[in-house]
């Protein structure tokens, strides 16, 4: 794990993407395609975002995925694309770019234990302000972005208690995220989408971005390759390099776009 990631320009890593014959660019949602908001609905892309999204999609040799934390339907109603790939709940859903969708999970008792989480994480919140339950189906995300932060650590130690002591509860894991603890099924994880779709895109550069913790797995699984963390100061990750905020992957993209209409021409 390295702490003090160079820090590269949208430039540079527009040029070496650019360069590339074929190119798989994988890109986090929150935090690295659109910032951090107070809340999850709040997080929205600009027009123009869709349109650099939509564009690359379409070229030649250039295969783009959104891979989240977020459930998939919430991703395709945020990304509304054809063409591009959808990974959604940390890599358990996957959408093609033809639309065909897996779904790599299936632990029915997993997902009957998220439902009772749902349940706990609003008992152990009771009538406190500045929480928020995000169940999304085989995933919970108990937020806490808006709380007084001596509240969230009761909270949060509070859910942690009785989560551990849940018959089965080593079906799923926890797992720390911006100002959110989210409970997923053990085993699922980002590095497995980034594995299946080099797989698929077998001899493309992949490119992973990504600003938080679960895309940790992503970076560790393209071991030796283009890995970017994003982030405004240097901080322990497993990435090569690192942009310091959304702004910059989005000049990063749009150089990318320009250079590769070049190209095409
Ligand atoms: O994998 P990602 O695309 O980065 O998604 C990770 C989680 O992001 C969302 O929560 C975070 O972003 C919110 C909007 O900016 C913010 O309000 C919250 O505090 C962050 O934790 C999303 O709500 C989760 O479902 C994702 O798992």
């Amino acid at each position: 794990m390295g702490v003090n990631l160079p820090l590269v320009t949208p430039e540079t890593l527009a040029e070496k993407m650019a360069g590339a014959p074929r190119l798989l660019l994988m890109l986090d949602y929150d935090g690295t395609l659109v910032p951090i908001a107070p809340t999850p609905d709040q997080a929205r892309p600009k027009p123009e975002l869709i349109s650099v999204l939509g564009e690359l999609s379409l070229l030649p040799g250039r295969v783009v995925a959104i891979i989240s934390g977020r459930r998939l339907s919430e991703l395709q109603e945020l990304i509304p694309l054809a063409g591009l790939h959808l990974v959604g709940a940390h890599g358990a859903e996957i959408q093609e770019a033809d639309g065909k969708v897996h779904r790599l999970f299936k632990d029915q008792r997993a997902k009957e234990i998220i439902s009772e989480l749902d349940g706990i994480a609003r008992e152990c919140i009771a009538s406190r302000g500045g929480f928020l339950v995000e169940n999304k189906g085989i995933s919970l995300a108990l937020h806490y972005r808006q709380a007084d932060p001596f509240l969230a650590r009761q909270v949060i130690d509070n859910f942690i208690k009785k989560f551990s002591s849940l018959p089965d509860a080593n079906r799923l894991e926890l797992m720390p995220g911006k100002k959110v603890l989210e409970v997923r099924p053990r085993g699922i994880n980002k590095g497995l989408a980034v594995r299946y779709l080099c797989r698929k895109h077998a001899g493309a550069l992949p490119v992973y971005i990504g600003d938080d913790i679960t895309d940790e797995d992503a970076f560790k699984a393209l071991k030796n390759g283009c890995t970017i963390l994003v982030s405004p100061r240097p901080r322990p990750s497993a990435a090569s390099a690192r942009l310091p905020s959304p702004r910059h992957v989005g000049k990063m993209l749009s150089l990318l776009l320009a250079k590769n209409k070049l190209k095409v021409r």
